[in-house]
């Protein structure tokens, strides 16, 4: 690196250079003695020879040796004033320099990647990789760049169409790191560096290899920060600015279990989910009053925890998670979505999750019966241990095991509870929890406190039926590009008139098309799926209905008498089961007193579970006796069944829940099954 090194390199080219140099006389003739001069160096007499029979000059090797000798010394000076200058940077950048260090893990990374973004500083980088992968990561994708896309393209709603084109994706370019940018930003000069870090390749719970960290560094001259607080202050604005119209969402990072910002949607406005106008406002009107300042400072005068949970519940489709993100872009809340479900997840990362959280947040556990919580354990009932149990409800999680196809959550009940009221837990935070599946929460989760309001989401009523025909074809524009607004503004008398003749008609059209539709027969999501491909012709869609409504009734009608079939083989075992234990219950009494009770209790759960293989040996013969019994029944009787048997939804508060501590009854409940169809139906929508 330094000079004496330069010439200590290559002592072969030194000897050579420096011995032959003195040979040389002042007429630059070539030297008398070059042979002994050659002779003294170890193996010049072998290349002389070798060149002497191709009829090279042997003198050519001198002047070779000479010129190596020159070169050497040269980049031997080159690296040590290179060094020199190194280190004078160094000391210059730790005494007249203010540096940030930025890590990608923290919002403020976005800041600035958003203004390197919207300058395009890094856009001119000549060192960069290239990728034709999608936005995976948008945070990256700030300081990305795509072939011929410029950065208002790269944000507008549609900007899909900006990374790709007809042939596929484009390709897209990421300034390379460790590469310095420089650039003026009110007058000062700004050094900005990109590092990738890489971490180690096993995370906390010793799984995954991380995808690399990146930081960034920023500079700039002299001694007060202040130049560079007021660029970080401005890279936020910016920011910020930018995201007003856009709804953040944070996912739980898998390796080191932080919340991150992992997607950034255009505001989803509330009038595009359709649902009662009752329960709209009546939960509206509860997350306002939360939110106001003086219901902050009236919590804490009362020393109560400033939270507030919701539950949302529901067939899926309904529009539980749509209400979730309107209602983050309504309040300006930034979105946190967790499930429980990852395997990643433990006790003390949920709590810690929930200690992180920001003030004014929403955090979104969705599908929240799907991590199978059980109190104690994580979820559930992964062994027998609860096959001597009296309780009707763990007999029937026992003898519908097999029907739970999802893999057990780590995060215990007493875990999650802790992180959603617990003393670290944040306040100011708004916690919605989602479910298909009411009755299957733990009353402990749902109780107030926890969960101040029920909404029910349920099949679409005469009212939604309406709203979601009149939204698809009249409804308000989520986003209005400024050429739209003003031309909505410059409207002349005519086309007002115009439009109110055409929204009148989209009205009364809505009317015939929820007067088509049967109430609480299919979801919002279902009723969507229909008039999507119909969205340019309301009248196409009413002129098509009566087919599609064929179609899909005949579809319902078989799912249910396919949901009849289960159910009642669901009986006959589950009687058969409960005879079986009694019978096993009354030869243990007689087993001799000398034996331990755990050996007892070990033979008996072994006879037990003996039995439920057997039951799935018989299952096929059981089956067509099933069928043949159901086709015998009579009417009067299938219809008894079913009123007895279909499960009463809860629609209001979890106040005075019950839902789990009755007892549900031995021969009524069957709600566990898994179904094609879900099984509460029919049922009520809203309330
Ligand atoms: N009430 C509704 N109003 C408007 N759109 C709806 C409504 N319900 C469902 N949708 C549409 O159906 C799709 C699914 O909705 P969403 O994910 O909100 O349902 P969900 O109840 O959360 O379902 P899941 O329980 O499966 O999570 C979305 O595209 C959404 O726009």
């Amino acid at each position: 690196m330094f000079f004496p090194g330069g010439f200590a390199q290559d002592p072969a080219s030194m000897a050579l250079g420096a011995g032959l140099l003195n040979q040389i006389p002042p007429g630059g003739q070539a030297p008398v003695q070059n042979d002994e001069a050659l002779a003294s160096i170890p193996g010049a007499d072998l290349v002389k020879r070798l060149l002497d029979q191709y009829g090279i000059d042997s003198s050519m090797l001198i002047t070779f040796g000479m010129l190596l000798t020159i070169f050497n010394s040269f980049t031997g000076l080159y690296a040590f004033f290179l060094g020199l200058i190194y280190q004078a940077m160094n000391f210059f950048a730790a005494y007249f320099l203010s540096k940030a260090h930025i890590r990608s893990n923290d919002e403020s990374f976005d800041y600035v990647m958003e203004y390197l973004a919207r300058n395009e500083i890094s856009t001119d980088s000549r060192l960069f990789h290239v990728s034709t992968q999608q936005d995976i990561i948008p945070r990256k994708h700030k300081a990305m760049f795509y072939d011929g896309a410029t950065f208002d393209g790269i944000n507008r709603p549609d900007s899909e169409f900006v990374q790709a084109d007809e042939y596929g994706p484009k390709l897209k370019f990421i300034p390379a790191s460790a590469k310095k940018h420089y650039f003026f930003f009110q007058r000062t000069l700004f050094i900005i560096e990109r590092t990738i870090e890489h971490t180690p390749t096993h995370n906390n719970n010793g799984m995954g290899a991380r995808a690399d960290d990146e930081t960034v560094d920023i500079w700039t001259v002299g001694r007060n920060p202040q130049a560079l607080r007021a660029f970080l202050a401005h890279c936020r604005i910016l920011f910020m600015k930018q995201q007003q119209y856009k709804t953040v969402l944070h996912t739980c990072d898998s390796y080191d279990m932080r919340w991150s910002a992992s997607q950034t949607r255009p505001i989803r406005s509330l009038d595009s989910v359709v649902m009662t106008f009752k329960d709209k406002n009546r939960l509206l009107t509860d997350i306002a009053e939360y939110l106001s300042p003086k219901t902050k400072a009236w919590y804490q005068e009362q020393g109560l925890p400033y939270r507030r949970g919701y539950l949302f519940y529901g067939l899926p489709g309904t529009g539980k998670t749509s209400l979730t993100t309107a209602i983050a872009g309504a309040f300006n809340l930034k979105l946190f979505i967790l499930s429980l479900g990852s395997q990643n997840l433990h006790d003390n990362y949920v709590q810690e999750l929930f200690m992180s959280l920001p003030p004014r947040a929403i955090v979104l556990l969705e599908d929240v019966d799907s991590a199978n919580v059980d109190r104690d354990y994580g979820y559930g009932m992964s062994h027998d241990e609860d096959i001597d149990s009296e309780d009707d409800e763990e007999v029937d999680k026992v003898l519908n095991r097999g029907s739970n196809q999802r893999r057990p959550s780590n995060v215990s009940l007493s875990g999650l509870l802790n992180a959603i009221d617990g003393v670290g837990s944040a306040e100011g935070r708004v916690l919605i929890m989602t479910t298909n599946r009411r009755e299957s929460l733990d009353s402990a989760l749902i109780r107030p406190g926890r969960v101040d309001m029920e909404i029910e989401f349920g099949r679409a009523n005469n009212e939604v039926l309406e709203q979601i025909f009149i939204q698809l074809y009249s409804g308000k524009k989520q986003q209005m590009s400024s050429l739209a607004l003003e031309q909505e503004e410059k409207k002349s008398e005519k086309q007002i008139v115009e439009e109110a003749a055409q929204k009148q008609e989209i009205e009364e059209l809505a009317k015939q098309f929820a007067q088509m539709v049967p109430e609480a027969t299919f979801t919002p999501a279902e009723v969507q799926n229909f008039l999507l491909p119909r969205k340019r012709d309301p009248k196409l869609a009413i002129k098509e209905l009566p087919e599609w409504l064929e179609v899909q009734l005949d579809n319902i009608k078989k799912s249910e008498e396919k949901e009849k079939r289960k159910r009642s083989k669901f009986l006959q075992r589950r009687q058969k089961w409960l005879k079986q234990r009694k019978q096993m219950k009354l030869l243990n009494h007689d087993d001799s007193d000398d034996d331990s009770i755990d050996s007892r209790r070990r033979r008996r759960r072994s006879r037990d579970l003996e039995d439920i293989a057997e039951e799935g040996d018989d299952k096929k013969k059981e089956e067509q006796e099933g069928e043949k019994s159901e086709e015998k029944k009579d009417d009067g009787e299938k219809k008894d069944e079913k009123e007895s048997s279909v499960p009463e939804i809860k629609t209001e508060t979890a106040e005075g829940d019950d839902s789990k501590s009755s007892k549900k009854s031995e021969e009524g409940d069957w709600s566990d099954i898994e179904t094609s169809r879900p099984a509460s139906r029919p049922t009520e929508t809203s309330k």
